[in-house]
């Protein structure tokens, strides 16, 4: 996928803090000075929220297998676009549902960081240097008891993608205000495997580019509309499992209360 650039106007100075160091601030080097002033300031708005929102490695010694997904976010027409995929209808597990980039922990990686940008480099063709990691979000659990944890990181929107057909069937674009201001939307209950009972999120979005309509649900969906709360800080037009004047802390307890039940779950089937 090509990715067409809006007209803006000429480069402003760098603003972002993050390039030059830090303890992994970033997967490659700092090539954003080059970008348009719009598209700076909406990254910069964007990296300093999500900083406040940065687990680190807050959770990495709970026993549960792990996988890891890259939030890749772009911008296009000043706005933030966030990437997803169409799972292979040849796997195993999910085919065909839209997912991030993403995968199950393998022994060489390093860390969660390590697994998003290993297999979004497998998934999509993106390039570990191409992409600013910002943060790891608060994690998920999906339904095979995986603890996955969700990356973000800002890409050019000038990279290619190439999709591995092996995994991925397609790869479209949504603009992250959506996962807020959906004009299609839908929510029902839904209880785990471990009992716990939550709230599904389902956006069916129709895609200019594509000329279809992609349904975005559940863990997926989960992620998106985080983010999405995270970086604009509004209320959103439907439900959520959140406090959100209390943003960080009701989504820590979230996240605590599904792996408690997991893990009860877990003992007793011992
Ligand atoms: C309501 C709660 C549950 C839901 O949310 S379902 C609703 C909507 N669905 C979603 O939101 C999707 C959520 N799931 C996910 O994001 C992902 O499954 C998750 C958790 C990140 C795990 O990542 P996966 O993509 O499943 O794992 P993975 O990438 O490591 O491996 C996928 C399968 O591909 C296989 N694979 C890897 N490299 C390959 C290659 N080069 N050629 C062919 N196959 C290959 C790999 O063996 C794996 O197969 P299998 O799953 O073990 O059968
Ligand atoms: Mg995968």
């Amino acid at each position: 996928m090509a990715a067409e650039r809006e007209e803006e106007p000429g480069p402003g100075p760098c603003l972002c803090p993050g390039l030059t160091g830090g303890e992994r601030g970033t997967a490659g080097g700092c090539r954003c000075s080059a970008l348009p002033a719009p598209r700076q300031g909406v990254l910069e708005k964007a990296r300093r929220r999500l900083r406040q929102f940065d687990v680190g490695d807050k959770f990495s010694r709970l026993p549960l297998p792990r996988a890891a997904v890259l939030l890749p976010l772009t911008v296009r027409a000043g706005r933030l676009h966030l990437l997803l995929t169409v799972r292979s209808m040849q796997l195993r597990r999910s085919p065909g549902e839209v997912c991030f980039p993403g995968g199950k922990r393998e022994a060489t990686d390093k860390d969660d960081i390590d697994t998003a940008l290993r297999e979004a480099k497998e998934e999509v063709g993106l390039q570990p240097e191409k992409v600013e990691v910002i943060c790891r979000l608060m994690p998920g659990i999906d339904k095979m008891n995986n603890l996955v944890t969700p990356v973000v990181g800002f890409v050019e929107d000038t990279f290619e993608v190439t999709p591995n057909p092996d995994e991925v069937s397609e790869i479209f674009v949504v603009p992250l205000e959506y996962f807020v201001k959906p004009l299609n939307y839908k929510t029902f209950s839904y209880k785990t495997s471990s009992g716990y009972l939550t709230r599904i999120h389902c956006f069916i979005y129709d895609d200019q580019e594509h000329r279809k309509s992609f349904k975005i649900w559940g863990l997926t969906a989960h992620f998106a509309v985080f983010l999405a709360l995270v970086i604009f800080g509004e209320r959103p037009t439907f439900e959520v499992d959140y406090d959100l004047d209390n943003l960080i802390s009701s989504s820590e307890n979230y996240f605590i209360n599904l792996y408690a039940s997991v893990h009860e779950r877990k003992k007793s089937n011992l």
